[in-house]
């Protein structure tokens, strides 16, 4: 039925929708018997094969935005991913990332041979009764990548072939198109749908959050920022003019020589545990690395012995929901918080916060959707993968009290301080999304507020010695996804070696970013951390089918 009004209408203006389709998309013809998964944030591979995937995803985010009657955004970036790679991410009316029932149609056009490119629209139309005739609008936005330009015109061109509106802010970070298409959804109510009304309300609200801080000292006003040569470092320094002086930092990394992702940034430092190159840091100095596409964002800094120490998602986490804790005891109110991370959180992390910090946490799979949906069940949700990407989502009914309360006038001086703290706090979260530039004004802003060093930060709890491993030779790149997790033997050989070493734990699961096996282990020692993450990578050759030669120690 939707089906044929779409044919009615569009024959008023000469082709039909579906034949204006099936014109451009054999100017963005897919490589016959490719097949690529929508997986843990997107498609992503090597840019070279993606573009007909963005004239696809460009025609299924017109689909989605006829479907929801709202504006739809679409990111083309491979976030962390090497410079060649790229990718795209689909972002839903409130600026989220794109429900699940929509991934399974991203993957179905993706992969749907040039002939049989209408008919998979036909069968997203049917299964959705999509009405053609709705009007449609989409925000897209790139990062810095060479590839990125081309890509995003691509994207324009599946949506414009469906008779959507779309807009192309050009350079953007992936949390600022998030932003965005939030604020256009809700008429403004979340913010200015620009790239300035971004930083504007996060300027002020961080001006205003730190004029709580009484006697900031020009340590607590200056960073180091890695910007790891992308979209965050041009966005940084946008920002700089908005934050009339209150916050100083220096930027390394800032496209302007090295290549994106490459020896620095927020994955490298998190995996390697070291400082980017390209960053000159003194010992003590805070410093902080983004992703390529800021959305994540890692702390560090050496100590007088040279010694490296990395504070992950899991201390952001840590310090965010204790200052929020506090505020919310000092404020009166009962509101719930919960901290959702993933298998990925350090042991210790979990302990803390469970023990210590008597907060509920949360344990999901690996992917920031997951833990979004888990964070909204709760009035305060506090989410972060060990890598740094996470934000803070407050419910509705949550804000609301926090807003009375900050206007109440029969409250003591205490609580309508908490309050007014919480107030602004909330305007300083990019709650679409985990955002580097965001998250790092509220880090500042909580160490400034609570008079925290970096190493006084660090020392809350400690991590256990920990080791990341990638192999690209230990599978089948194109089986990764069942080998890896279900060869029989492969779970009780992980269970066996755990429990060689103290504090141990250990786990394998197949990227859905990159073509490898990631294997995660921890323990009482670093040597035991490598060497456990050693065995499990054996295990995984031997009895998940290893291509090329075995993995060898770690050093
Ligand atoms: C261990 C790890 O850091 N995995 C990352 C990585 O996913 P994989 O599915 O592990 O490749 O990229 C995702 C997207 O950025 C991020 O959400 C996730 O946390
Ligand atoms: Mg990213």
């Amino acid at each position: 039925m939707s089906v044929i009004r779409a044919k009615l209408r569009s024959r008023e203006t000469g082709m039909t929708q579906f034949e204006k389709v099936s014109h451009f998309s054999g100017l963005h013809p897919k490589p016959a018997g490719l097949v690529l998964q929508y997986g843990t944030a997107g498609f992503r591979t090597n840019a070279k094969q993606l573009d007909h995937i963005m004239f696809r995803m460009g025609l299924l985010a017109a689909l989605r935005s006829k479907n929801t009657k709202a504006t739809i955004g679409v990111m083309v970036t491979a976030s962390h991913n090497p410079e060649e790679d790229n990718g795209v991410k689909l972002v839903d009316p409130m600026g989220e990332m794109v429900t699940q029932a929509w991934e399974e149609y991203a993957t179905l056009l993706a992969n749907a041979e040039q002939e049989g490119l209408i008919m998979a629209l036909q069968e997203v139309i049917e299964r959705e009764a999509i009405n053609m005739g709705q009007e449609a609008s989409v925000f897209i936005g790139k990062d810095t990548r060479p590839s990125s330009e081309s890509l995003s015109q691509a994207v324009l061109d599946g949506v414009s072939a469906l008779g959507a509106h779309g807009h192309d802010y050009g350079l953007l970070t992936t949390p600022q198109l998030h932003f965005m298409v939030c604020c256009k959804n809700t008429e403004g109510r979340y913010g200015n749908a620009s790239e300035d009304g971004y930083y504007k309300k996060l300027a002020q609200a961080f001006i205003q959050l730190t004029k709580h801080a009484r006697n900031r000292t020009d340590d607590q006003k200056h960073l180091l920022v890695d910007g790891a040569n992308g979209i965050g470092a041009l966005a940084l320094r946008k920002m700089e003019a908005f934050l009339q002086k209150e916050f100083q930092f220096s930027l390394f990394n800032d496209g302007s020589q090295g290549k994106l992702n490459f020896l620095c940034g927020a994955d490298y430092v998190k995996v390697q545990q070291r400082p980017p190159q390209g960053v000159e840091m003194n010992a003590g100095e805070r410093c902080c690395s983004f992703d390529g596409d800021a959305d994540r964002i890692v702390y560090y800094f050496n100590d007088s012995a040279g010694r490296f120490h990395l504070l992950d998602g899991d201390k952001i986490a840590t310090l965010i929901s204790t200052y929020l804790k506090e505020l919310l005891t000092q404020a009166g109110l009962d509101l719930q918080i919960a901290v959702v991370q993933t298998a990925y959180a350090n042991g210790s992390s979990t302990r803390y916060l469970e023990d210590t910090m008597k907060v509920a946490v949360r344990c999901v799979k690996t992917g920031v959707k997951h833990l979004h949906h888990a964070a909204q069940e709760f009035d305060i949700g506090v989410y972060f993968e060990a890598n740094g990407h996470g934000t803070v989502l407050f419910s509705k009914a949550a804000e609301e009290r926090i807003q009375r309360l900050a206007t109440d006038p029969n409250i003591n001086d205490e609580k309508k301080n908490a309050a007014c703290l919480l107030e602004n706090t909330i305007n300083l979260i990019n709650q679409t999304v985990g955002d580097a530039i965001s998250d790092m004004l509220l880090i500042e802003a909580v160490l400034a507020i609570r008079g925290l060093t970096v190493q006084q930060w660090n020392a809350i709890y400690t991590d256990l010695p920990n080791r990341q491993v990638a192999d690209r030779r230990v599978i089948d790149t194109t089986d990764a996804e069942r080998r890896a997790t279900s060869p029989l033997g492969l779970q009780e050989a992980i269970d066996a070696l755990v429990k060689k070493y103290q504090m141990s734990r250990a786990f394998v699961r197949p990227s859905g970013t990159e073509d490898v096996v990631r294997v995660y282990a921890e323990a009482d020692s670093q040597e035991s951390a490598d060497a456990l993450a050693h065995e499990v990578s054996v295990a995984v050759y031997k009895l998940a089918g290893g291509v090329g030669p075995e993995p060898e120690p770690l050093h």
